[in-house]
């Protein structure tokens, strides 16, 4: 079901509903979690606009099915066999009703992760926050917007960093710091955000807590970004992590 193109604020169809982009059964592809089987609970809607956004259809054109918590359950469910739950996005954390989902899903007995960008915390059950703070890089210039002509690109530059929201999540949470590295550019940027979260923060913030992820959505694409982002980990000391399911699957919808 399409919803308006501005869908900052994707209202709910009726309470407790979530906005479902898709709900599948895969390999946690990126992070400290890679090669985990993993239910992918994914909600439409997102407060940014990156132009790689690997999930165009909950950013730029979201769709989705609303359902309710109980409906999500009994779907997670349904694979037996798996005792991890990602709840991703778009950007899950901006809906209230992820709050009851995630602890309903932890009362459940299961491992949950939130893949988000970090502009908002809310508290919840969640067992690994993995944060992917957006970089200068991401931003929807009109020379990079995959749809339009650079109308997000004000919005988007102003909202990609909340300290504040960060400092909390990483002060509540379990956490990773995943970066999506598209060159060397983004390094300067990188190390002195985490200069400022550092400051912002008594929890400790290792460098084996910060990963480098390549940008690609494709194989193809990450055929030419993996190894100068793999050098760099080396390079500053901080963890590299792959894409496993675009290495196995490409871009196939569902994995
Ligand atoms: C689609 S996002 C959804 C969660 C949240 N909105 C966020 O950005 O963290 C899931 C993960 O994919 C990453 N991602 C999105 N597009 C990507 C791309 N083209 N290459 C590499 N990583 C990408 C994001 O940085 C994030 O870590
Ligand atoms: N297999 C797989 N692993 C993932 N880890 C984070 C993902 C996401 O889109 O948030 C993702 C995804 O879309 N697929
Ligand atoms: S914040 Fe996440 S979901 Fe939103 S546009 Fe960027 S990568 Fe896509
Ligand atoms: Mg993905």
């Amino acid at each position: 079901m399409p919803v308006n193109a501005d869908a900052t604020d994707v209202a709910s169809e009726s309470e407790g509903d979530l906005p479902i982009n898709e709900l599948f059964y895969s390999l946690q592809g990126e992070g400290v979690l890679a090669g985990v089987p993993t239910v992918f609970i994914r909600t439409s809607g997102c407060n940014l606009r990156c132009w790689f956004c690997d999930s165009y259809h909950t950013s730029w054109e979201p769709t989705h099915a609303w359902m309710d918590v109980d409906e999500i359950l009994a779907e997670v469910e349904s694979h037996e066999q798996c005792e991890h739950v990602v709840v991703t996005g778009g950007e899950p954390m901006m809906h209230t009703e992820v709050v009851e989902l995630l602890n309903q899903l932890s009362a459940n007995g299961y491992h949950t992760t939130v893949e988000t960008n970090g502009t908002i915390h809310r508290d919840a059950a969640i067992d690994l926050a993995s944060i992917s703070p957006k970089l200068a890089s991401s931003t929807p210039t009109p020379a990079k917007d995959p749809k339009g002509e650079g109308e997000w690109e004000d919005k988007h530059e102003e909202r990609r960093v909340d300290m504040d929201a960060l400092s909390s999540l990483v002060e509540q949470y379990e956490f990773q710091l995943k970066f999506v590295v598209t060159g060397d550019q983004d390094m300067p940027e990188i190390e002195s955000l985490l200069q400022r979260l550092r400051q912002s923060t008594t929890r400790r913030i290792g460098n084996d807590d910060v990963l480098l992820m390549p940008e690609g959505a494709t194989r193809e694409r990450l055929e030419e970004t993996r190894e100068a982002t793999a050098e760099l980990a080396m390079e500053y000391g901080y963890r590299y992590t792959p894409r496993l399911h675009v290495d196995l699957w490409n871009d196939a919808p569902g994995t």
